[in-house]
């Protein structure tokens, strides 16, 4: 069981507060919706929920099976899709799913072959990612989150550049994929978080 405490969070870049005194509680099983026009700031919220930025004030405590994880662990506990993440352009899809799978393990039902299936990619294993289009570099991108065995989720404007069907494919996923693990979803497309159990808006912690 996993557990993410927000106390009184806080972030402010010099002179300009992105939010003040969140506070929120998320456990296994749970996902929440980050909402807030452009620059409000939820790429923000998340990178200081994945430690990648700190916060300015306030806390973020992690606790897994009781036990506190430390901020240096947090990321072998979770993953992330998000659009200013780039993936490793050279490498063939098959290369980058094993690489992936190097380093975090797959949920165990899946095989490589499997995922690839999944993404609608048989027929592109072997290319390299360069030549993939926009659409296929987030299905991409969101197999790599989803599929890892890890207890947290953090998907950044899930669907842009998925189509209609993408999104439905996105959907699908969703509900079969989730389990028992936390889900963050910063979005203003509810087509993207309509699942989610809380939802928070940016604005009302400025
Ligand atoms: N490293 C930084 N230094 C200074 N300001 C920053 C930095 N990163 C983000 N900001 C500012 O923080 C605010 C929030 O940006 P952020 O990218 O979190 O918004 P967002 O809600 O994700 O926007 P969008 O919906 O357009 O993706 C913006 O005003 C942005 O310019």
């Amino acid at each position: 069981m996993l557990k993410i405490q927000l106390e009184e969070a806080t972030k402010r870049f010099q002179y300009e507060w992105i939010f003040k005194n969140l506070n929120l509680t998320l456990e296994s099983g749970q996902s929440l919706a980050v909402t807030g026009g452009n620059g409000s700031g939820k790429s923000t919220l998340l990178k200081c929920f994945c430690g990648a930025i700190p916060l300015t004030s306030g806390k973020i405590n992690y606790t897994l099976e009781n036990q506190s994880v430390s901020d240096s662990d947090w990321f072998s506990h979770l993953t992330i899709a998000a659009p200013y993440m780039e993936l490793p352009e050279e490498y063939s899809l098959k290369e980058l799913l094993e690489f992936h799978f190097k380093f975090k393990t797959c949920l165990p039902s899946l095989s490589i072959s499997e995922i690839i299936e999944i993404l609608y990619l048989e027929s592109h294993a072997q290319k390299s990612i360069s030549q993939f289009s926009s659409g296929m570099k987030q299905r991409v991108k969101l197999g790599l989150a989803l599929f890892s065995d890890v207890p947290l989720i953090f998907l950044d404007e899930p669907t842009s550049n998925l189509d209609k069907k993408g999104i439905q494919w996105y959907q699908d996923l969703m509900e079969k994929y989730l389990q028992d693990r936390i889900v963050v979803v910063c979005s203003n497309e509810p087509r993207e978080y309509e699942f989610c159990t809380q939802k928070i808006s940016l604005e009302d912690y400025k």
